[in-house]
């Protein structure tokens, strides 16, 4: 099959969190399968300043009213799959990809309208007819509308998907405030009664098959409690929604031959855990000491990653002989009440306000659990990760999380780590000392489940012939 993979971020290229690695890991597995994907991506500052590629084609041009919109193309490989780069100066060249750090752009909305139809435009430059557009999370929602306004015969068996690898980002903004879109007529049945216009409300209109990124999310978005809001538009679709789990980049991930690791290790051998534990704790200014469990967390720094029940028991949790690293960054609010809590309990909390591939490698293996207690969560990636590094996950059950951490209690003999349900924190808490008191009374069984986890396998090839299925489905019948 054909398939254009239209996104707004690709690991080593362009990346603010897990959907980077999707936009990586899946277009290689499906490129293995045999089928033919080229990704469709902006040319974002970052990228310019990193690979200064020739343009392509003639410059490209978009007229929506009457303003033009000239763009250029530009080609580089990620491994085995094409990347095709919207280049746009005016919306892309800038410090970030969706705000300066502490502002999202204003024009957003725009920006990404018109990297939608760019996209599309770009298959036409390339004289790529693809099977699927599979498009991504808010940011190209659109493209199935536009799809569907095309007036040329280029798209007219072209079908189009549409994964939700974050349903609480929907891109709502003021429809008057989105030039490249104002000229269409169509839309106005779909502006709500503040004048807005919901990209992600937009992609479950048009797009002909739906999906999230784990079964469980799939579930949990039919429901009114999952739906972000969006309850009656994801019912009115129930029929073409699904979840496939994402995968784990087992060549990235792996504690055997990983370069940012002081020692490698594996399931029959994890000896070398304890010295990436020493190289942790040395390295964050935390005592270095192999009898004292270590709880790692790493993400962005928002609401959905539970913060709002683990801050208000961090002093209790630091009560136990413990020590939590806490490395990311994003809310502001979040930041400050880590920093002021870390300046309390200097030798039992740490927390690192960046952002560093190696560190999140180091964490991953220097840690004897990852803490990952989700409001929501669409798939996860980082509890595979600590999976394949012999961490023991403490998450809530929720999303992904559910598809993928057994818990204790549940199946004592398939545990791979401990989970809560309730979104508060007491919930988390129990969950929490539960661990605690499993590592320090029952070590036999701890490496148990450390092996456990450590030879649990979520592949992109399973998750490659789950999208291939799903891509099948969504092709005409004859
Ligand atoms: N500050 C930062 N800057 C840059 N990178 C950072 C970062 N903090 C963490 N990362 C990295 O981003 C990735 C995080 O992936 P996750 O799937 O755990 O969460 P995220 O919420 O971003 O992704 C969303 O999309 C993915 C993919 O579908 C779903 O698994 C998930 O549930 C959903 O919320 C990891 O590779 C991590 O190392």
């Amino acid at each position: 099959m054909k398939i254009l993979f239209v996104v707004s971020e690709v690991e080593d290229l362009a990346k603010t969190g897990g959907l980077a690695d999707v936009a990586k890991s899946l277009p290689i597995a499906l490129r293995a399968l045999g089928h033919d994907v080229r990704i469709v991506k902006p040319y974002y500052r970052q990228l310019a300043e990193k690979f200064a590629l020739d343009n392509l084609t003639e410059p490209q041009k978009l007229l929506s009213g009457d303003k033009e919109y000239c763009f250029n193309i530009k080609r580089l490989k990620l491994e085995s799959v094409p990347v095709y780069c919207v280049d746009y100066p005016e919306y892309f060249h800038r410090n970030g990809l969706y705000s300066d750090g502490y502002e999202a752009f204003g024009d957003n909305a725009e920006r990404f309208a018109f990297f939608s139809a760019a996209a599309l435009q770009t298959a036409k430059a390339i004289n790529f007819q693809p099977d699927v557009i599979h498009c991504n999370d808010w940011h190209t929602a659109l493209c199935p509308f536009f799809v569907k306004q095309d007036k040329s015969e280029f798209f007219a068996r072209s079908r189009t998907l549409y994964t939700i690898h974050n349903g609480a980002y929907q891109g709502i903004h003021k429809f008057s405030d989105i030039p490249f879109i104002r000229p269409y007529a169509e839309l106005a049945s779909q502006i709500d009664s503040h004048g807005n216009l919901n990209y992600l409300r937009m992609g479950l209109r048009y797009a002909d098959k739906i999906n999230a990124v784990s079964p469980n999310y799939a579930r949990e978005l039919l429901t009114p409690l999952g739906s972000h809001n969006l309850y009656q538009d994801f019912q009115l679709r129930a029929n073409d929604v699904s979840g496939i789990l994402n995968g784990c980049d087992y060549q990235q991930w792996d504690p055997a031959t990983d370069k940012f690791l002081p020692k490698t290790y594996n399931s029959e051998s994890i000896k070398g855990k304890a010295a990436c534990k020493a190289a942790l704790q040395e390295e964050v200014g935390l005592p270095v000491n192999d009898n004292i469990p270590l709880v790692g967390m790493l993400c962005r720094l928002t609401e959905q990653k539970g913060f709002g029940y683990i801050l208000p028991v961090l002093s209790q949790l630091l009560q136990h002989n413990v020590q939590l690293l806490v490395i990311g960054t994003g809310d502001p609010v979040i930041s400050d009440v880590l920093e002021f809590n870390a300046s309390q309990h200097p030798d039992k909390l740490v927390f690192r306000n960046d952002f560093s591939t190696r560190m999140a490698h180091l964490l991953e293996a220097g840690s004897d659990f990852f803490l990952m207690p989700s409001l929501f969560e669409p798939c996860g990636l980082n509890q595979m990760y600590s999976l394949a590094y012999g961490t023991i996950p403490i998450v809530r059950a929720v999303g992904g999380l559910r598809d993928t951490v057994l818990d204790l209690q549940m199946l004592p003999d398939q545990a791979t780590g401990f989970m809560f349900e309730a979104p508060d924190s007491s919930a988390l808490l129990n969950c929490v000392r539960r661990a605690l008191l499993f590592y320090h009374e029952y070590p036999q069984e701890f490496i148990a489940m450390q092996q456990r986890g450590m030879r649990h396998r979520f592949t992109w090839y399973d998750a490659a012939l789950n999208y291939q299925a799903l891509y099948q489905h969504c092709l005409p019948m004859d």
